[in-house]
Parts: structure tokens; sequence; C-alpha cells
């Protein structure tokens, strides 16, 4: 369970507050509007934001003063953040050691994320030579080594069509399948949402409701939910 307790956190004129509790190996969306602080909670579960007030757990355990990399989550980004002097294979492997001195195991490692994204064979070229859709793959390859419990997502296939879109979606799906990590994914479109989501939760009004499952919380929508969707 990964629980936000009471947080609130205040940056510049932003404010923001979260309650609520995530089940192990629940998906859960983020939807809500621009500047609604979608992101923000990422950085905080993540770590890189500490929060004025309150404490996050995973499992029991507090996690609220832990640095990034002590925590069990890791994060895929809009741009995909791959180094452009590295290779594929180099950037996959920055998932498992900073310093990029992998052993042979963690080279085969790196070598069956990418096998299982559909890079096989691309691992010594740059990501600049890859096309959007495989950069987002090989990002993926990158949080799959790193093999944690909790996975973030912060609208990384924003850049693809709807059809690469929605391959990547069901490649992030096999891949929870699989490892039965827990996802919180920032998405503007509801049907992303609907195509992964186990749970949604609305994120506006300088809050964030507790996650409601999917198809009920769009049967039956909030009103911040329909401003949101409009009409
Ligand atoms: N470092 C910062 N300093 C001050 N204010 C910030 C900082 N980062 C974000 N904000 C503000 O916090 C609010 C929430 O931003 P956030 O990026 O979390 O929104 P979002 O819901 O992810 O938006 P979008 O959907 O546009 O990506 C915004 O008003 C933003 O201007």
């Amino acid at each position: 369970m990964l629980r936000l307790e009471n947080l609130s956190l205040t940056q510049g004129v932003f404010t923001m507050t979260a309650d609520m509790a995530l089940p192990a190996g629940a998906r859960l969306a983020l939807i809500g509007p621009s500047g609604a602080g979608k992101s923000t909670l990422l950085n905080l579960i993540a770590g890189f934001t500490p929060p004025d007030q309150g404490r996050i757990t995973w499992q029991g355990d507090d996690l609220t003063d832990a640095a990034p990399g002590a925590r069990p989550v890791s994060i895929l980004f809009q741009d995909n953040n791959h180094f452009p002097h590295l290779t594929v294979a180099q950037n996959v492997g920055l998932g498992l050691r900073p310093a990029l001195k992998l052993t042979a195991a963690e080279a085969a490692e790196v070598d069956r994320a990418l096998d299982q994204v559909g890079l096989a064979g691309m691992g010594t070229r740059k990501p600049g030579t890859l096309s959007g859709g495989q950069q987002s793959r090989a990002a993926l390859a990158r949080v799959l080594v790193q093999k944690k419990p909790i996975v973030l997502l912060d609208e990384p296939f924003a850049a693809l069509g709807p059809a690469l879109k929605g391959e990547m979606l069901d490649l992030v799906a096999e891949v929870l399948d699989q490892t039965g990590a827990t996802l919180i994914m920032v998405s503007h479109q509801p049907e992303d949402a609907r195509a992964i989501a186990s749970h949604v939760s609305v994120v506006a009004d300088r809050t964030i409701t507790p996650p409601q499952e999917t198809e009920a919380l769009f049967t039956n929508p909030p009103q911040a939910l329909r401003d949101y969707l409009g009409g």
C-alpha cells in the first residue's frame, strides 16, 4: 500500500494537499487540468520535491525523508531523459548503475530488457538515431531494469501518435503484468486511463481525490472531472 498522509506542499503561489491510499499492484491514472499539480505529485512520491507537511509510506515504511535513489520508485518523464552522447544500452544501463560499469550479468540484463521492449540489436545506437516510439521503448527498458515496485509515468507517450501510444500502453501493461509493479501515470486523455488504469484520481482545486475505480468514476464523474472533460 502506498499512503500519502496529509501531504501538503506550497511552491510559489501554488498549494496542494493529498491524503490517499493506493493498494500495491494498482494502476492509477492522474487526470486533471494543466497546472493542477499532477507532475508535482509524482515529484513528491519520487522524492525530488520534499513536502512541507505529511508522510509518504510504502508497505508501512516511511519514505518521506528518503533520497530519490533509495526509494522503491522509478520514473519515466515526458522527454524520456536520454543522454544523447551515450548509446541506447548505456542509457538503459544507467537504470542499474549510474557510474555505468556494468558486470556481464548486468549487461545481459540490459539486453534482455531491450529485447522485451522490441529493441533487440539496437543497443549500440545513439538515442538520436531512434524514432520517437523507439526512444519511448528504450526509456521503458530503463524502468524495467530498475525493478522498482512503483513506476511513475509523467505523460511519457504524449508526443506519439494514437496508434503508437496505444502500443506503448499495451507494453507498459504487459510489463506490469509480469512485475506486479504499482503504476501512477499522468494522462490528459481519459481513454488512456480506461486502457490501462484500474483507478483514477482527479487532480483539481488544489487537491487530489482518493483513487476510484476507473469505470465507476467515468460512469458517474464528479463535478471536477466533468469540468475537465467538458460538456
Ligand atoms: N519549481 C516550482 N516553483 C514554483 N512553482 C512551481 C514549480 N513547479 C511547478 N510549479 C507550479 O505548481 C503548479 C503545479 O504544476 P504541475 O507541473 O504539477 O502541474 P500539472 O498538473 O502537472 O500540469 P500539466 O498538465 O500542464 O503538466 C503550477 O501552478 C506550476 O506553475
